[in-house]
């Protein structure tokens, strides 16, 4: 069957480069396979309640450097588990699949990109199984825990935000000879927790991957002042925990179950203060990280996804990702990508190389760290 119509959404917490890839979609129909996009809004939540538009040149015109999406998104609204608001008010959790594949055919869809993260994937992928959808994903998300792809967009942009981020509190850190945790997001991965850390100088790097202890990270400390220099500066992933301790949230939806991240590093804070006497201080970064203008590698890779995805679709290649390999755009089957997350290998190179240069991650014997610096 040919593709005439094109369906374009963008799914779960917006990522700089979606605008990127959105232009790419919508220039690739036009351009090179005289398809028509159609633009959903606010991800599934769009195709539920049937909120869509034809997309022209006008819509995408000097949307490349731009943060966020012209579609919006949600990180809340799964079809299969739809919030659903009764009349008398109460929200219920309904399944709104079959609203999904009526509007399919209300809007003459052909083919569907689903630009998302593992759980927009996820999502995208049952309604192709189940539901006999003609979908194509395309991975996004800051967080670069997306497995068969070795980057998602939008990681780099939020790297560069954090690493900068981590030079602003190196000197004040230095000037008050003060502890300065920096936290950054990354959800149950620390990839952006390690790359910002060894790009910004930071002596502790804390990630999910590798359960902390609080003396290996004071005997750093220690160290560096004895070494003369009585600051230091921490990064701590949002996901990351003590060991035989758990991750902290900062709130639940009632309504869908969902949870989010985010505190963890006052309590790592007030621990190391009450244990140490240093003089501690908090910056959680948050959706600074996310907003704003991509760097042009993320605008780059965005760029080739979409064109990608495009091409899978207008062939009629379902059920299909694209991702980044050996520096290569491939199509992976969408089920191998969403079944487990991507996250930092314990022993990889560089988490050695980082260790090389004396980062502790909290695993370490304290006495080890503390002979280190000399
Ligand atoms: N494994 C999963 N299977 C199905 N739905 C999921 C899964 N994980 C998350 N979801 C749902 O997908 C939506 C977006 O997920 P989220 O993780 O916030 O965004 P992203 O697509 O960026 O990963 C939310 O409605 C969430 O409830
Ligand atoms: O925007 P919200 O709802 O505060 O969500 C925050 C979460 O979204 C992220 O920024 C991105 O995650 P996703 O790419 O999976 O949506 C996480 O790093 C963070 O935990
Ligand atoms: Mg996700």
């Amino acid at each position: 069957m040919k593709v005439r119509r094109l369906g374009v959404l963008t799914g779960g917490g917006d990522a700089p480069g979606l605008n990127a890839v959105i232009r790419a979609v919508v220039k690739s129909c036009l351009f090179s396979h005289r398809v028509t996009p159609v633009g959903i809004y606010d991800g599934f939540s769009g195709l539920v309640e049937g909120k869509a538009k034809e997309l022209e040149l006008d819509d995408i015109w000097g949307i490349l450097p731009r943060g966020g999406t012209i579609l919006g998104t949600t990180n809340r609204h799964n079809p299969f588990r739809y919030p659903f608001r009764r009349p008398d008010g109460v929200e219920e959790i309904v399944d709104a699949s079959q609203a999904v594949v009526r509007n399919f055919e209300k809007l003459g869809l052909d083919a569907l990109v689903v630009i998302g993260g593992d759980g927009s994937l996820a999502i995208a992928e049952r309604m192709h199984r189940e539901l006999g959808l003609p979908v194509v994903g395309v991975p996004k998300t800051i967080d670069n825990d997306i497995s068969a792809t070795e980057v998602t967009f939008g990681f780099a942009t939020a790297m560069e935000a954090a690493a900068d981020a981590l030079d602003r509190l190196h000197t004040t850190a230095e000037a008050h000879h003060r502890v300065m945790l920096l936290e950054v997001m990354g959800r149950d991965a620390g990839w952006i927790a390690l790359h910002a850390g060894l790009a910004g100088g930071a002596d502790v790097i804390l990630i999910p991957e590798i359960p902390f202890r609080f003396e290996p990270v004071i005997a750093k400390f220690r160290a560096r002042e004895r070494r003369g220099r009585p600051f230091s500066l921490v990064v701590v992933a949002e996901g990351a925990a003590p060991q035989g301790g758990s991750q902290v949230f900062q709130a639940e939806d009632k309504v869908t179950g969902w949870k989010r991240l985010g505190g963890i590093s006052y309590l790592v804070a007030q621990e190391i203060a009450e244990r140490s006497g240093y003089e501690v201080r908090v910056t959680v970064l948050g959706h600074i990280q996310r907003g704003g203008s991509p760097v042009p590698v993320d605008r780059i890779l965005a760029t080739r996804f979409g064109v990608e995805a495009t091409r899978l679709a207008v062939e009629g290649q379902f059920g299909t990702m694209v991702a980044l390999q050996c520096g290569e755009i491939v199509s992976v089957p969408l089920s191998e990508a969403v079944g487990h997350l991507k996250r930092v290998p314990v022993n990889s190179q560089l988490v050695k190389a980082a260790r090389a240069i004396g980062i502790v991650f909290g695993d370490e014997d304290p006495e080890m760290v503390e002979a280190s610096e000399g």
